[in-house]
């Protein structure tokens, strides 16, 4: 049974979806913050909020249950996403179900705005027929600038042309080409946009780049009587410059959805004139909640069931083709790294792993990420799995390269990985026979072909005659069966170093490893437990 928990108030048609899902059970909790929320977030399985609910690093603390928190709206940053992804959780969000509600939003504010909607709407509720007072300004044939060309951006850009509005865009990826094809004009920079328009808009997430965009220190860029508008986060203009501005008259009118500190209900700028805010309202329609709650449960749902990831934040997407095409493989790729985990030791400082033949073209990043989860799995208290085994491994200063090489080797795909660290370098390959028969086809320069689950043994040696036949005899008066043998030749020439791998059906004991380790043409033993065959790790068992 997967267990939900409904953080925030989401629309009906999504818990209509909870409801009537077999194998799935959920709560609604709103208004849980601090422990209550640590403690809460420990039982469930999947979570979804909007951005009523603030999840820090403690809310997510020790968790060893929770697998994905879903944001049912775009901005995840009230969500600790560092904090997420060390803990293994993966966070998505539902990327454009509010983008047109959100985009009219910042249209009504602007038209509210140039018409002094509300404050006119407040002379009459008191008594006032202020006709005079509420002199208002027309959208067409003004200059809107956005800042932002991203969905929303563009949603508010095509609606300001239907206005009959010029429109300047400033995007970091937006080129002159597609500005010309969005039928607005270019800007390069902000600093070039700010002194041309009449209105601006912004529809950016909060960044180091974002925020203060509109400052005192660039209130003189601005034309005089400019309006401004954000409907995106606050902090994006500095609030005491929007004072100074107002108070000047260098600012005409100000209209704010977001505040940097949310619920905001005392502020400066609350209740002055030519100033209109509304309680983050942006999203707040039929529409886009349903939009934003049906999309969000379907993405837990999918996630939880079938391991498919899609609009992840902190993680590569993750399609059920994709997870099933790569089943086989993600499996060689997590025994390989609990393989070399144990045969390099501690002391690991950096891995290098290539990817070769068809292999080489899927989602190399997931299976890099599956290797480093067996890596490390056995060494950390944390749960380890491919959404945070690359953070955690490079948390403990491991450096990481991949790289792929489209033609075959010997194999249609195969990867090996180089460990380094403690002036030890170990290096195995691995490959998958059919759909599902992991392999271990190289280990260190030795050719060979070993299964790679369950107890191993590993031994070096001379390739001299008369090994194989004592290493067994020794295992046999311990009464330990050997269930598969491989051996390998370092060059696959006769007469250097060699290696044996030997499947074993129980753990040798000391007495039975010593007298192994003691026949003179052995030079290293070393027993290596991987993952029965038929057992995979948790975030693989979908
Ligand atoms: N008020 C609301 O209720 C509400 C609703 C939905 C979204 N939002 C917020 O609106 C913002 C935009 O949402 P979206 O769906 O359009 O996102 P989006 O990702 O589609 O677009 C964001 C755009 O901002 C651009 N950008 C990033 N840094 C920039 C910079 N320094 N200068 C200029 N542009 C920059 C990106 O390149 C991107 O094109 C987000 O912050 C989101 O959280 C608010
Ligand atoms: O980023 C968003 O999607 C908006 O800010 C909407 O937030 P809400 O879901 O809390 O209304």
């Amino acid at each position: 049974m997967h267990r939900i928990i409904v953080l925030d108030s989401i629309a009906q048609e999504g818990l209509d979806i909870l409801d009537a899902e077999p194998g799935v059970e959920y709560d609604v909790r709103t208004g849980l913050k601090g422990e209550e929320l640590r403690q809460a977030l420990s039982e469930y399985d999947g979570a979804i909020l909007r951005s009523g609910v603030k999840i820090t690093p403690e809310s997510v603390a020790g968790n060893t249950r929770l697998k994905a928190i879903v944001r049912a709206g775009v901005g995840t940053d009230n969500i600790d996403k560092p904090a997420a992804t060390r803990q293994g959780i993966v966070v998505m969000n539902t990327p454009t179900g509010n983008t047109v509600s959100t985009a009219e939003h910042a249209f009504a504010l602007m038209m509210s705005l140039s018409r002094n909607i509300a404050a006119a709407n407040q002379s009459l509720v008191e008594g006032r027929w202020d006709r005079k007072l509420y002199m208002g300004s027309q959208l067409a044939g003004k200059t809107l600038g956005i800042v932002g060309m991203g969905r929303i951006g563009r949603e508010v850009a095509s609606r300001a042309k239907a206005f009959e509005m010029r429109v300047v865009g400033y995007d970091p990826f937006l080129t002159e080409e597609q500005a010309m094809k969005l039928g607005i004009e270019y800007a390069a920079t902000v600093d070039d946009l700010l002194p041309q328009i009449d209105y601006l808009t912004v529809h950016t997430p909060l960044t180091p780049e974002t925020t203060n965009l509109v400052s005192k220190a660039n209130l003189d860029k601005l034309k005089p009587g400019v309006r401004l508008i954000n409907a995106a986060r606050g902090g994006i203009y500095d609030e005491e410059a929007l004072l100074e501005g107002l108070e000047s008259g260098k600012i005409g009118g100000v209209a704010l959805d977001v505040f940097p500190n949310e619920p905001c209900i005392d502020s400066p700028l609350f209740g002055r004139p030519n100033v209109i805010c509304t309680p983050h309202l942006g999203a707040s329609t039929e529409e886009a909640q349903t939009q934003v709650a049906v999309e969000g449960i379907h993405l837990l749902i999918n996630f939880l069931k079938t391991g498919e990831i899609r609009h992840a934040v902190n993680v590569a997407a993750l399609d059920p083709k994709t997870l099933a095409d790569m089943k086989g493989f993600l499996n060689v790729a997590h025994r390989l790294g609990v393989l070399l985990a144990q045969w390099h030791g501690s002391g690991i400082s950096s891995v290098s792993l290539n990817y070769r033949g068809e292999i080489a073209s899927k989602s190399t990043q997931l299976l890099t990420s599956a290797f480093c989860a067996g890596l490390l799995e056995n060494a950390l208290e944390e749960e380890v799995n491919v959404i945070n085994a690359e953070v955690l491994l490079r948390d403990r200063g491991i450096d990481l390269v991949a790289q792929q090489h489209h033609e075959m080797g010997s194999f249609t795909s195969s990867m090996t990985v180089e460990v380094s660290g403690a002036d030890r370098t170990v290096k195995a390959s691995g490959a998958l026979l059919g759909h599902n028969m992991p392999r271990l086809v190289m280990l260190d320069d030795h050719r060979l072909e070993s299964y790679l689950d369950g107890k191993l043994l590993i031994f070096t040696h001379a390739d001299v005659p008369g090994i194989i036949g004592r290493v067994g005899t020794v295992f046999g008066q311990h009464n330990v069966n050997i269930g598969q043998m491989a051996v390998g030749r370092a060059g696959g020439k006769p007469g250097g170093r060699a290696v044996g791998v030997l499947n074993l059906d129980g753990v040798p004991s000391q007495a039975a490893l010593d007298e192994v380790q003691a026949i003179e043409a052995i030079d290293h033993v070393c027993v290596i437990e991987l993952p029965p065959a038929d057992q995979l790790p948790a975030w693989l068992q979908n």
